[in-house]
């Protein structure tokens, strides 16, 4: 019986889950957790790199410490982050966080020479300033002159613990330097930013064997002899093979730092429509595309959180929320103004001022007032889903720690008309294994693994409640096109 080892690091917590198949059902087992996050490093917000590698050697050590000595292990994190590597294979600096204001005006600048219409019919990426694309275009060029290898965070990762240096589709995908349909990174975008053909490490497909975590890592550290499989290295890649969805009319929403909410397609979809509405055609696991939106999500709370001082817990968060009264603010969620602003509380406050509504002042109506928003945007974008691909949407799968916001998969499911169906909260980790296991041969493919899923895991279902909520979606949409 094989044990499975996901690493899972997103932008607010990292986490080691152990995986393995007993009696029909995939058990797992939190065996380590750590907090992630960008600090200040030379003018820029950058991630603590080296940071994480101990930490998930530091995991591997607590599972040695259970008496396992062999695992399989899968590295996933968030997106379009990545190391510059020079010729002795050591990295230039700390990697910038996507959320440093250094990209605030990259899109404007390179489109101005490069129609975002010429780049999304090569690549149908959505249009956001911290893709890749962007953040080379700010970097020195003196830099990238000195740049041997661009790896993608979770390739990093994967090469420090093997030596191994490759590029995985899916979180490839996100730089919007793929092209769509040569299915390697475009010539013509990546000359635009200054980087070489070879700069980047050869791509590979999500379920690749990478190799051997290295004798020195094992000397350090008391650690089981541990095969890297290169799962479905962007997190939301791997949240959507972890999402119990079947049939044609079913659409996931990868509930954490960010909600991502699609729809897994065969084809792309980067026509006109998908291109108005800023939708993405992300590479899936295994020829797919997830065909989504990025709406900002739990960032949100959590920065409220924090601002609050972490007096409140999620879960106080959310109880102290249900208590409110529904809908006194509308708040477009997506507005860049709340990508990073000084002050979370006082940015939500002042827009509620600035269009003329309730301002929503205790820790209960703040909270309120942003679930209320991002289920609102969620059944909007499901709406504008269904139409782009042309087909009805009539369950909403919500994964990832946001689906335990009970008061948020009930509001989606009533606004939306969509029965939600919340969980598992570790998808990604789940997908991450799955990969693994679909690699390892004990599972035959995605489908068959999904099902294990939903036998293995306990899943809510939430139904619309009739006449719930009756014309406030369109009132919202009526807000949101006033807004922009
Ligand atoms: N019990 C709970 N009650 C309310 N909210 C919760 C609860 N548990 C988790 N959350 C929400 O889920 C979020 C974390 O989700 P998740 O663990 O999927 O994110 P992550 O993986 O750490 O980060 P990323 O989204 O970058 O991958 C928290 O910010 C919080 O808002
Ligand atoms: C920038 C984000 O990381 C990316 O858009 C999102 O897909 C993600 O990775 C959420 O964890
Ligand atoms: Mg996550």
């Amino acid at each position: 019986m094989s044990m499975y080892v996901a690493v899972d690091i997103g932008a607010s917590s990292g986490r080691l889950i152990l995986g393995t198949v007993a009696e029909g059902k995939l058990k797992l087992e939190e065996v380590h957790r750590f907090k992630n996050g960008f600090t200040g490093e030379n003018g820029h917000d950058c991630w603590q790199i080296d940071h994480l590698v101990d930490e998930i050697l530091t995991g591997l050590e607590k599972i040695k410490a259970r008496g396992i000595n062999r695992v399989n292990l899968g590295i996933d994190t968030w997106a379009v982050d990545y190391v510059l590597v020079d010729e002795d294979g050591n990295k230039l600096h700390d990697p910038i966080a996507y959320r440093d204001s250094r990209t605030d005006s990259a899109i404007t600048s390179l489109t101005s020479t490069l129609p975002k219409e010429y780049i999304y019919e090569k690549t149908g990426i959505q249009f956001q300033n911290f893709n890749t694309l962007y953040q080379l275009y700010t970097e020195d060029k003196a830099v990238l002159d000195k740049t041997d290898k661009i790896m993608m965070i979770p390739d990093y990762l994967g090469y420090i613990l093997t030596g191994n240096a490759v590029t995985e589709v899916t979180n490839a995908s996100t730089t919007q330097m793929l092209n769509l349909r040569q299915g390697l990174f475009d010539k013509d975008l990546m000359s635009e930013v200054n980087v070489e053909a070879d700069q980047f490490p050869h791509l590979v497909e999500a379920g690749t064997l990478l190799g051997a975590v290295r004798r020195k890592w094992r000397k350090r550290y008391d650690i089981p002899e541990t095969d890297v499989i290169t799962t479905a290295t962007h997190d939301t890649a791997s949240a959507v093979v972890g999402t119990p969805g079947f049939g044609d009319n079913w659409a996931f929403l990868s509930s954490g730092t960010w909600s991502l909410l699609g729809a897994e397609l065969n084809t792309p979809e980067n026509g006109l429509a998908a291109f108005r509405e800023n939708y993405t055609n992300e590479w899936g696991a295994y020829g797919t595309y997830r065909f989504l939106k990025n709406i900002m999500g739990l960032w949100i709370i959590q920065r409220v959180k924090e601002e609050l001082n972490n007096q409140y817990s999620f879960a106080e968060l959310a109880a102290l929320a249900e208590k409110e009264e529904s809908f006194k603010t509308f708040i477009d969620v997506n507005d860049l103004r709340f990508q990073n602003p000084e002050n979370m509380i006082q940015e939500l406050q002042n827009y509620a001022k600035e269009t003329s509504q309730f301002v929503p002042k205790t820790p209960g109506e703040i909270a309120r007032a942003i679930y209320d928003n991002l289920s609102l945007y969620y059944a909007d974008s499901v709406h504008k889903l269904s139409t782009i691909i042309g087909h009805p949407i009539t369950t909403l799968n919500i994964v990832g720690g946001g689906s335990n916001v009970a008061l948020m998969n009930q509001l989606t499911a009533d606004l939306g008309g969509v029965t939600v169906v919340a969980g598992p909260s570790e998808a990604t980790a789940i997908g991450n294994i799955i990969v693994q296991m679909i690699t390892a041969g004990e599972i035959k493919n995605v489908v068959a693994g999904r099902h294990l899923i939903a036998d293995s895991f306990d899943l809510k279902t939430f139904e619309p409640q009739k006449d719930a909520f009756t014309g406030i979606l369109a009132k919202y949409q009526k807000f949101l096109a006033n807004a922009k």
